[in-house]
């Protein structure tokens, strides 16, 4: 778990609302949200299905489905505030340039009919300008730095010659290909058995340190993330209500649904025990949210949670939540007893 190298920002998300029209009705997927990411960091956003993770990054590349829009704030990127983009043409400069992705299924992004060579070539030629043989060189690279072995052979091979595990290192070379400086990792490791999973994380952290990287991980496995976040976000219902460094979310959390996604993690249940569940399902958003999106799931719901809804609270220089639990005026609550032995535990080992 290791900090946050440098404190420049390198893209800076304002009060971003995201809607979507379905069928004559509009459901509000991102929640004024405000994220800053900071140069060289590994920021995680982690959340249940629907939270609004996927709909968030993809602002970020202008990739959006067609019926989706920003309603509200601004998306700035260097000089550029990404939610005025309008054209292709715009999104181009940036998309696979600047900001690249990596999704969860290889086999959608690759091309079944071409060499992989090919299609790194096709990247690498695409946004670098280099020649024929540069070109060639810079794929055999990338293959290289991606961990593959025995690149001119695997240069002339085609997607189906390779295992689920390989097909993901190919698609990571595609997507530094051109040098981005933000990759963002989509459930990066979801369709991989365990061991793969760990060999794919391990290689995004070093591509992170050789390209110097920002990353983005999203995903809705909190054991994932503990081993490459420098930061965590934690989204409910199209709003970010936790964020702070690694350590302060996994054994500081302040926010009711931070502590339940932390107790579903394998390594604190007793045998598949889940010590702290939530009941009940995410809020409806085609409805309008008054109040805390959560407070009809959560336990400790105050009356103030019905009404308005919570700004962040401050806890330290880095780490935020929204829940009126931490108004100076609320009743003091503490975590199941479980889960506080654990952020006991988890500080002693940090601090020591
Ligand atoms: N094209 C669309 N039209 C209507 N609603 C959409 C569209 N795309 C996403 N949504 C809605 O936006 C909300 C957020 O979805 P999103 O895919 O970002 O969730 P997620 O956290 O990434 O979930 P998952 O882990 O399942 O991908 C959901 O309620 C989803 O149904």
């Amino acid at each position: 778990m290791g900090e946050t190298q440098t404190k420049t920002k390198i893209l800076s998300i304002e009060n971003l609302i995201i809607k979507f029209k379905l069928r004559g009705q509009v459901l509000t997927a991102i929640r004024d949200i405000s994220l800053d990411l900071y140069k060289g960091e590994s920021l995680a956003i982690v959340g249940e299905s629907g939270s609004g993770k996927s709909v968030l990054v993809k602002s970020i590349m202008g990739l959006l489905d067609k019926n989706g829009y920003i309603d509200q704030g601004k998306i700035i990127y260097k000089d550029d505030d990404l939610s005025q983009f309008k054209t292709e043409k715009d999104w181009l400069k940036i998309r696979g340039k600047e900001i690249a992705m990596v999704t969860q299924d290889p086999m959608t992004s690759l091309n079944p009919l071409k060499t992989i060579g090919k299609q790194i070539e096709e990247a690498v030629l695409l946004h670098q300008g280099l020649t024929g043989n540069e070109a060639y060189e810079k794929v055999l690279q990338l293959l290289r730095d991606v961990g593959i072995y025995d690149v001119e052979k695997r240069y002339k091979q085609y997607p189906h010659e390779f295992s689920g595990g390989m097909r993901q290192r190919i698609v990571i070379a595609i997507a530094i290909a051109c040098n981005p400086k933000i990759l963002i990792c989509d459930e990066p490791t979801t369709a991989l058995d365990v061991t793969i999973q760990a060999q794919i994380l391990q290689l995004l952290k070093n591509l992170q340190e050789k390209y110097l990287l920002t990353t983005i991980y999203i995903t809705h496995d909190l054991g994932v993330v503990a081993k490459v976040a420098d930061r965590i976000a934690v989204m409910y219902a199209g709003d970010i209500i936790e964020v702070g460094k690694t350590d302060e979310i996994f054994f500081n959390a302040q926010h009711p649904y931070t502590w339940a996604l932390i107790s579903s993690l394998p390594q604190l249940g007793v045998k598949g025990e889940v010590l702290y569940s939530i009941k009940g399902t995410p809020p409806n958003l085609f409805k309008e949210i008054k109040g805390d999106a959560f407070a009809p799931r959560n336990p400790y719901a105050l009356k103030i949670d019905y009404v308005e809804r919570p700004p962040y609270f401050k806890l330290s220089e880095t780490h935020f939540a929204k829940t009126w639990l931490l108004h100076p005026s609320a009743p003091k609550v503490e975590p199941p007893e479980t889960l506080k032995k654990f952020f006991e535990e988890g500080r002693q080992y940090t601090n020591g």
